[in-house]
């Protein structure tokens, strides 16, 4: 990738992030239960014992609704902890006193590591971005933290990423490196990619329009 290229990408992370400080709190919470009411009406969803999240901070769409009940219902979430090399561990959730404060303002699990492979024996990953374009690029923070970690996981596993209303993008640079993702929820609802994925089930939201 080139210099300019690489300029263009710094460009749009500094665009995408003024939009969402410019967001009211509304828009959080809402993106928040759509994405929990979505994924939790995914009929898979009783067997996933598994689910790679994050801890949602600042103008990120809210997880932690997500977390809550995937918790509550049994499951076991695992969240990332961000190593100095960039590379990305996993702990579970165990309830909010299991979370403590980290870097960059993240809330970070504190229990035991399941080390950074573990994406490959998880059902599901629930991803950040900044941005997902119409095939399945997305634009994250730009560490690289994500795509080296998505890269540990199995060819079959699908990546979900919340975003708030307009990070649904016509078109994103990619890379090679880049791991594509298969589905976005959005307050409209959920954007499924690959049209035949025998994965993903329509979602009863109630008063969302789907886009
Ligand atoms: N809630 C949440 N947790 C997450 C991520 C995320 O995007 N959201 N990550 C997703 O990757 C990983 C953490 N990656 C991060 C990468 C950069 C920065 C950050 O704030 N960077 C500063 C510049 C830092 C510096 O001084 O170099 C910045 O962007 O302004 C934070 C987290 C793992 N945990
Ligand atoms: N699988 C990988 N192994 C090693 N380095 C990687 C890998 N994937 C990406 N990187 C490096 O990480 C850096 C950032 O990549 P990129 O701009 O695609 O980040 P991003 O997708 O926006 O951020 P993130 O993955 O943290 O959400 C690049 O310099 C890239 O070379």
């Amino acid at each position: 990738m080139s210099d300019l290229d690489r300029a263009g990408k710094r460009q749009l992370r500094r665009q995408f992030l003024e939009e969402r400080r410019a967001l009211e709190e509304a828009a959080h919470v809402r993106t928040g239960e759509v994405l929990r009411d979505t994924l939790r009406a995914q009929p898979w969803m009783p067997a996933a014992g598994t689910v790679a999240c994050y801890w949602s901070i600042g103008e990120e769409p809210d997880t932690h609704r997500l977390v809550t009940a995937l918790w509550e219902h049994g499951a076991t979430v695992l969240l990332p902890v961000f190593l100095p090399g960039g590379e990305l561990d996993w702990a579970a959730y165990e309830g909010p006193e299991s979370l403590a404060e980290a870097r960059y303002g993240l809330l970070e699990p504190t229990g035991r590591r399941y080390g950074v492979e573990a994406p490959a024996r998880v059902d599901l990953v629930v991803c950040p971005a900044l941005a997902v374009d119409r095939s399945g690029v997305r634009l994250g923070r730009g560490a690289g933290c994500y795509d080296r970690s998505l890269s540990h996981k199995g060819p079959h596993t699908p990546v979900v990423v919340p975003l708030h209303e307009g990070e649904l993008v016509a078109d994103l640079p990619a890379e090679e490196h880049d791991v594509p993702v298969d589905a976005v929820v959005t307050p409209a609802g959920l954007r499924v990619f690959d049209p035949g994925s025998p994965v993903w089930q329509a979602p009863p939201v109630p008063g969302a329009a789907r886009s």
